[in-house]
């Protein structure tokens, strides 16, 4: 079983490139790093990138992690195959496209791409974004699962994940002390839910609230607090109907809480999905009954 070192990254296709990063620029706060005809790669930390945007809708969504060493990555690409997954390993222009020296790429049973990755470019300079909406890191996704206990059992016993939390079917995953860097949740298609930059401060949430709405942009949840991490979080919809969150406090375990935590069943209810009750404009947090499809061109094709 691997070693997931870290989330490192999310590939998002789209037909609306300059609106992309005309949004994560100006709106979200994220820094644009480089950017050619055919993609475009933005940062809130001071990783290489985080989010690349990459032309065209059928590119899909990717979401990459980080392995420690060349060596894992090879390990772990052995075991997927002895598992009868299917395992691409990367040519030298996706390696470079992403900014890594090693790569392979596989999908869930969903569907959802999944990259692995070693050896990623490191920085030398600080994240500067020309908003300053607070933004402290790249935290988790969101994914949309169209079988819950399967894509668990899968990011569980073949990608050591471990489930802090459960919201009805949804777990909430977690590779190291973070609560969660990935989550998944039912859904009709699969696809990148939503992308979590962490920000500092409460106050960050709030002023970003008032910014957001005076923008035009359309809020999706919040502001709120996680029953599940403790986290208070605002989500809102940029172009393609991607989400964003912004969130701090999310609960960090100590290594003892990581051995010793049981996860916990949270009822699928409006107050677990926020403590202070604010109601979610997002298919996937609504109640069953009120469930709607997300728009279909969002889906991986895998
Ligand atoms: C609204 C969903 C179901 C929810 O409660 C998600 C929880 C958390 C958290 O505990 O922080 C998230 O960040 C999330 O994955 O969106
Ligand atoms: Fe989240």
């Amino acid at each position: 079983m691997t070693d997931l070192h870290d989330i490192r990254y999310v590939r998002v296709g789209t037909e609306r490139l300059d609106e992309s990063v005309e949004f994560a620029t100006r709106i979200l706060g994220l820094e644009l790093v480089a950017r050619d005809s055919h993609a475009a790669y933005l940062r809130g930390d001071d990783r290489d990138h985080n989010v690349c945007y990459v032309k065209g809708e059928g590119s899909g969504h990717a979401v990459g992690f980080e392995m420690k060493s060349s060596s894992l990555l090879d390990r772990v690409a052995t075991e997927l195959q002895n598992a009868g997954i299917a395992v691409h390993h990367g040519r030298a222009e996706e390696c470079e496209q992403r900014r890594v020296r090693d790569m392979i790429r596989f999908t869930d049973p969903s569907g959802n791409r999944i990259e692995l990755v070693a050896r990623p470019d490191a920085s030398g300079t600080r994240y500067f974004p020309s908003r300053d909406a607070g933004i402290t890191s790249f935290s988790h996704v969101g994914m949309r699962t169209t079988d819950a206990a399967t894509d668990e059992a899968f990011w569980t016993q073949r990608l050591g994940a471990r489930v802090s939390d459960w919201i009805g079917d949804a777990a909430l995953l977690r590779i190291d002390g973070v609560h969660h860097k990935i989550a998944l949740f039912p859904s009709p298609v699969p696809g990148v839910q939503h992308i979590n930059f962490q920000v500092a401060e409460v106050d960050d949430i709030m002023s970003s609230w008032y910014f957001l709405r005076e923008q035009g942009v359309r809020i999706a949840f919040g502001p709120g607090r996680h029953a599940t991490s403790g986290a208070r979080f605002l989500y809102f919809y940029g172009p393609d109907g991607m989400i964003y969150e912004y969130s701090c406090g999310v609960r960090i375990f100590t290594p003892e809480e990581d051995r010793d935590h049981v996860p916990r069943q949270f009822p699928r209810e409006p107050r677990s999905y926020c403590m202070w009750g604010s109601k979610p404009d997002i298919a996937e947090f609504k109640a069953p009954s009120a469930c709607e499809a997300p728009q279909p061109q969002f889906a991986n094709v895998g």
